[in-house]
């Protein structure tokens, strides 16, 4: 499903009107009999709700959206009461207008508010916990939020309401999710035609509860496309990896996990377990001498290990073993110090193949200094940061990167020309040819120690599988195929984390407990033929 910002969807609308002759009307028309479906079937029938549905107003085309959804609930013997806000105001849209007379026909009980106290004793004098279609502002909103308003949202975020959002919830901005003094804090988000950027950023996203997407009727040529989308399981495919019966070990590629300083070597260890999981044919953990014992006496006997050079100039080391391995990855629990950077440069410089880069390895890393080095790279690279390592790779904040992910992202790939998974409870993939998906599954789950460790593993693994094609002067064989391979990575650490989660709670749930689950997820995203 893509993603849109406010000028592309507005884009969307003039051309499927200008050219397709579609209009406005038919939009909210069709917003009006989709939405009250949606209410009518997922909420007041699963809440056996028979109270008032109380809808909140605006002036603009959210408000004639909220009304049009209105007319139809009453139309099939709902009750509604509308609360126009804005009912002396000139600066009402014509469709908002419109639909206010519809409304009004067709019986939704209109209340004109002339003061805020008229609502707020509406709340407090009704016992009923209430269903709220908030209708006060959409895409056009514009910060900063006026007092009464405030006092509105406050309100109704204080009451037991179960809130629809109509397109995004008001006090919220639709391209990057910024919070006015105060948003309606929605259980369920009916995003109209396409979801926004904004319902998966930093507040939009903690504002919007389920998102779910309207179909209203635009031609399906202006819906498809775009730069952005959600990570779904018809963008992960279903030809990745497929498994040759007659295969020996070494169809399945060989993946170098390099990692674990003493007392870490527990990172090591689950992405190398991570990698084993997804089908590798062969996997080599390496780890310093000092943490060497530790980690073989705690490895999985189908993990061969290996030893990282004290230096990188050191003849002896498995770094000059390169060739035999398919895809490395570098960094889980690897320390921050020179010799970590001199290892993690001189294996991005000399490892002919895919290079995950996670954890310490991106610490050791800085986007100004080392970007040529990345640019001029001929293999994948493939980062795999929290939002703080993004943010400290960039030289920027956490806050600037959380307000605006997509820009510093589809920017830090541009300059580097290598794949950027940003994880956080949403996550955002960004590709070298201009593709940004977002991978929204928030499990709190997830937020546990090793977890990022698996994923770099699982997409080592992967990467190892689609092997280079060295007769073509080592050219990754098929980029397509690559950003399958990150896109089923991440697809599969998601789903795998969910059914952990499901089985163990989100308390107990582990990062092992991840690995754990990664036959079951590679089921349910349609991916058997990997086992
Ligand atoms: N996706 C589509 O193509 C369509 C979406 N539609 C819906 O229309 C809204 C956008 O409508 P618009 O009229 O442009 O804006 P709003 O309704 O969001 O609000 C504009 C209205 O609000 C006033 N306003 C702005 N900021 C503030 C503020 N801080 N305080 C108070 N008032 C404010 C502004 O002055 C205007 O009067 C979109 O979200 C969809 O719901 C249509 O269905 C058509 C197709
Ligand atoms: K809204």
């Amino acid at each position: 499903m893509r993603v849109v910002d406010i000028n592309e969807m507005k884009e969307i609308e003039k051309v499927a009107i200008e050219e397709y002759g579609f209009t406005e009307s038919l939009i909210i028309e069709n917003v009006g009999t989709r939405g009250a479906d949606f209410i009518e079937d997922s909420i007041l029938e699963e809440l056996d709700y028979v109270g008032e549905i109380v809808l909140l107003v605006g002036r603009g085309n959210n408000a004639a959206d909220g009304l049009a959804i209105s007319r139809n609930l009453v139309n099939r013997g709902h009750r509604v009461r509308a609360f126009i806000l804005f009912p002396d105001d000139d600066q009402s849209s014509e469709e908002q207008q419109k639909q206010v007379h519809l409304a009004k026909s067709y019986g939704v009980r209109i209340n004109e508010v002339k003061n805020i106290n008229q609502v707020q004793s509406y709340f407090e004098e009704t016992q009923d916990s209430y269903v709220v279609i908030d209708a006060v502002l959409g895409t056009g909103f514009k910060l900063p939020l006026s007092q009464y308003l405030f006092e509105l949202f406050n309100c109704v975020n204080n009451s037991k309401s179960i809130t629809i959002a109509v397109d995004i919830p008001s006090g919220i901005t639709a391209n990057i999710g910024a919070k006015s003094s105060v948003a309606i804090s929605a259980d369920f988000t009916l995003a109209i035609g396409l979801p926004k950027t904004g319902h998966y950023i930093d507040e939009g996203a903690r504002h919007s509860g389920q998102v779910l997407t309207l179909d209203v009727g635009f031609p399906k040529a202006l819906i498809s496309g775009g730069d952005k989308a959600l990570l779904t399981s018809d963008v992960i495919g279903h030809t990745f990896g497929a498994r040759n019966k007659f295969a020996h070990k070494n169809t399945f590629g060989h993946t170098l996990v390099v990692g674990g300083s003493p007392g870490l070597t527990g990172a090591c260890i689950m992405a190398s377990n991570g990698a084993l999981k997804v089908g590798t044919g062969l996997v080599t953990a390496a780890t310093w001498k000092e943490s060497y014992y530790e980690l073989t006496g705690r490895s999985l006997p189908e993990v061969m290990t290996g030893l990282i050079p004290s230096s990188a100039k050191d003849k002896e080391s498995i770094i000059n073993e390169l060739d035999r391995y398919d895809a490395v990855v570098i960094g889980p629990g690897l320390g921050v110090n020179e010799t970590s950077r001199d290892i993690v440069i001189e294996l991005l410089s000399q490892f002919a193949g895919p290079v995950v880069v996670d954890a310490d390895a991106i610490k050791v890393l800085d986007l100004s200094k080392d970007s040529e080095l990345l640019h001029t790279r001929k293999y994948p690279t493939i980062f795999t940061p929290h939002m703080g390592e993004f943010a400290k790779f960039t030289g920027a904040s956490v806050d600037e990167v959380l307000q605006r992910p997509i820009d510093y992202l589809k920017e830090v790939v541009d300059r580097t020309n290598s794949c950027f998974i940003m994880k956080g409870p949403c996550s955002f993939l960004g590709f070298p040819n201009g593709n940004v998906f977002i991978n929204y599954y928030p499990n709190d789950g997830m937020a546990t120690g090793g977890s990022g460790d698996v994923l770099a593993g699982i997409l080592g693994g992967l990467l190892a599988q689609n092997p280079l094609d060295r007769n073509q002067s080592g050219i990754f064989m098929d980029k397509t195929m690559l950003y399958q391979a990150i896109c089923l990575g991440v697809g599969a650490h998601t789903v795998a984390g969910k059914i952990a989660a499901k089985k163990y709670g989100v308390r107990a749930m582990t990062a092992t407990s991840i690995i754990e689950h990664l036959s079951d997820a590679f089921q349910e995203l349609n991916e058997d033929d990997i086992y």
